[in-house]
């Protein structure tokens, strides 16, 4: 099921692929983004469109999880070229985190200047409601403190640096344009900011567990999106981040809520 496990992840072999795509389409980037658990919609927003499934484009992995189609669709967005990945790649899926990350580095390889990820997040903060945006503001990665780090390895320094800073993983002007934006189009009400906590799933977090992310400092769960982000900044791309706040994470031994894909992928 995954030829090329362990392999399809240095320098040499994203560059093979961007130049793979580039002589396939006239589209050049600047913008990629990344469609999060049953948010694929947004790549038909694209108009002109060019798309590649992902097991047809060389080193890529397979999507596997149930609203994530897994394509790689190139087009243009109110005039302005972009790539969007209708579908991402998650730890529990079985890929070492390298090649999970790997399309940061190829949308980097294609001229992408500005990565735009989005998710499916459970509510932690107890104010927010289901139907929530979240601005991402900043991220608690916890897989990387258990050494599940995608920058782990020998580093290739025509991606970036040994030790790359964190703390402006977020671009703070965009986020401060898409607030503003937000609240001019009226959205006021249910566009919050926060932080995201990325854990390695597959299952849903315990009682225990969101309570203690929340008193961490975390807003809103998922399993998905700080490890791109670690990438994409480490090859020196700008980053904008949004989770859809799909469910509330259940913190009280009274509820009868039970977390499940269905509801947060909308099917
Ligand atoms: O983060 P995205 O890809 O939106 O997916 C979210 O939805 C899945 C759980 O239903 C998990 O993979 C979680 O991370
Ligand atoms: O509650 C959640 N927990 C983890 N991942 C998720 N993705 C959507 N909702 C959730």
């Amino acid at each position: 099921m995954f030829p090329d496990l362990n392999t399809g992840f240095t320098y040499e072999d994203c560059k093979a692929t961007a130049d793979w795509l580039l002589a396939q389409t006239d589209v050049r980037p600047l913008v990629g983004i990344v469609c999060g658990s049953g948010l694929g919609g947004l790549a038909d927003m694209l108009k002109d469109q060019v798309a590649f499934n992902y097991k047809d484009i060389p080193n890529f992995p397979q999507s596997t999880v149930h609203g994530h189609a897994g394509r790689l669709v190139f087009g243009t967005l109110k005039g302005r070229d972009c790539v969007c990945m209708q579908g991402r790649f998650h730890l529990y899926e079985g890929y070492p985190i390298q090649k999970i990350t790997l399309p940061m580095r190829i949308f980097k390889l294609l001229g992408v200047e500005t990565v735009m990820l989005t998710n499916a997040a459970g509510g932690l903060n107890q104010d927010f409601k289901v139907g929530d945006i979240m601005i991402i503001k900043d991220h608690l990665n916890i897989p990387g403190f258990a050494g599940n780090h995608p920058l782990v390895g020998p580093n290739d320094e025509r991606f970036g640096v040994r030790f790359p800073c964190m703390s402006d993983a977020y671009d703070r002007e965009l986020q401060q344009l898409a607030m503003d934006v937000g609240h001019e189009l009226g959205f006021t009400d249910f566009l919050r900011e926060g932080v995201y906590c990325m854990l390695g799933g597959p299952s849903f977090e315990t009682i225990a567990e969101c309570r203690m992310l929340s008193k961490l400092g975390a807003d809103a769960v998922g399993m998905s999106t700080a490890h791109e982000v670690v990438v994409a900044r480490h090859c020196g791309m700008r980053v904008f981040a949004l989770s859809l706040i799909t469910n509330l994470a259940v913190m009280d031994y009274d509820s009868e809520e039970k977390a499940n894909h269905e509801e947060v992928s909308g099917g």
